[in-house]
């Protein structure tokens, strides 16, 4: 991108956006707009709505921490079927009495928990939905280490993902003898929500035999067995990781093929591939070796389906480049990535056409399917 210059000229088009942002942003920005905003009864809703956003946005970070309090109190299951009191929910979270009527306190208006008059407490809104996604409570105990990288955000973009971090360590998986066995379980854990949203696609409706990628304990794996029991399934991974596959009937029926998808050639002989939360971890020239590699695996009438949330999609913009921008940066390698260019990376393997699949939940996962 050349830096803006004033004066010179550019594309009509640009040209026009730049003079309405522009325009907006001095309305917007100017104090008489905002007092009246404020008191006129049309705009005031508006004005409300802004300074709402505006204003989580500021404080979003003291709310991420009220909410790992709550789960790391251990409230959320407490709470799960009847009311509790402050004074017991202080002695399950280890709390002294005021410190955990604050939390409760600061929970309520967040919408995780609702008080219940004298009664006590029980879950609200949000922390029912919550009890329920045993994957976003894993999600929510592993920010620990986003967060302390996170404390001083500059410092980690300056430093231009040189020095080790404590997401980088937590996921230097395999290459560096780490036990593969916490990261495979919050993987683990959170995969439902995304495995729901690839088969509510049909993509799979006419696969025949398919090998997931990067399939870590076989979780989708599992799920595409429950849609499609007649489908041949596989799974390759770290050795360390295959092992951990299940040996129940499930884990039984399905091809273990333990490698490195950057050393060893992937299995032929499967009509599709999945690649469920990979790419995206990886830099440029890795993801494109991968995509080569697959590309080479697959048959004449082969099929890749990409599966993570992207950048750029709408209705997923918060969770592609705000949320993974900065989580794959502190963890140095990957960034998210718009469609196209996961498109224009498709092409470069030797992919013949790709096209994009909606999902409902584009927070979770976008879909992309790619033709041999
Ligand atoms: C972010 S996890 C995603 C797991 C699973 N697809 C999911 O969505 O839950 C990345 C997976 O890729 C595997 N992986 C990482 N590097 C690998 C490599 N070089 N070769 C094979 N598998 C690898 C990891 O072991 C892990 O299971």
């Amino acid at each position: 991108m050349e830096p803006f210059a004033p004066g010179k000229s550019l594309p009509l088009a640009v040209e026009l956006k730049r003079r309405w942002i522009a325009l907006r942003n001095r309305v917007i920005g100017s104090q008489r707009f905002q007092q009246l905003a404020a008191r006129s009864p049309l705009l005031r809703p508006v004005a409300r709505r802004r300074s709402a956003m505006l204003f989580d946005l500021v404080a979003g970070f003291v709310y991420s921490q009220v909410l790992q309090a709550v789960v790391e109190a251990g409230l959320l299951e407490q709470l799960g079927d009847d009311p509790a009191s402050t004074a017991e929910l202080a002695q399950t979270g280890q709390l002294g009495l005021p410190a955990m009527e604050r939390l409760l306190r600061a929970a309520a208006a967040l919408g995780l928990v609702e008080a219940l008059g004298e009664a006590g407490w029980m879950l609200g809104e949000q922390g029912a939905a919550l009890r329920a996604n045993a994957g976003a409570q894993a999600m929510i105990r592993h920010h620990r280490l986003l967060y302390a990288d996170l404390a001083e955000p500059l410092a980690l973009l300056r430093d231009d993902r040189a020095k080790p971090t404590a997401l980088s360590s937590f996921w230097a998986y395999g290459t560096q003898g780490v036990d593969a066995g916490e990261y495979s379980a919050l993987m683990a854990q959170s995969q439902e929500m995304v495995a729901d949203q690839v088969l509510a696609s049909g993509v799979f409706d006419r696969c025949e035999a398919l090998l997931d990628v990067g399939g870590g304990r076989a979780v989708f794996a599992g799920k595409v067995r429950e849609s499609y029991p007649g489908l041949r399934l596989g799974v390759f991974d770290l050795p360390e990781v295959v092992a951990q596959i299940g040996t129940d009937a499930a884990g039984q029926a399905l091809a273990r093929h333990p490698g490195d998808f950057f050393k060893d050639s992937l299995p032929a002989g499967y009509q599709w591939i999945s690649l469920v939360r990979i790419l995206h971890d990886h830099d440029d020239d890795r993801a494109l070796a991968l995509l080569r590699a697959i590309r080479a695996a697959l048959p004449p009438e082969g099929h890749l389906l990409v599966a993570e949330p992207m950048a750029g999609v709408r209705g997923g913009e918060r969770m592609g480049d705000a949320y993974f921008g900065l989580y794959l940066w502190a963890m140095r390698s990957g960034r998210p990535r718009r469609p196209d260019e996961i498109g224009a990376l498709l092409r470069q393997a030797g992919f013949s056409g790709w096209r994009s699949v909606p999902t409902g939940l584009p927070v979770v996962t976008s879909l992309i399917v790619a033709n041999t």
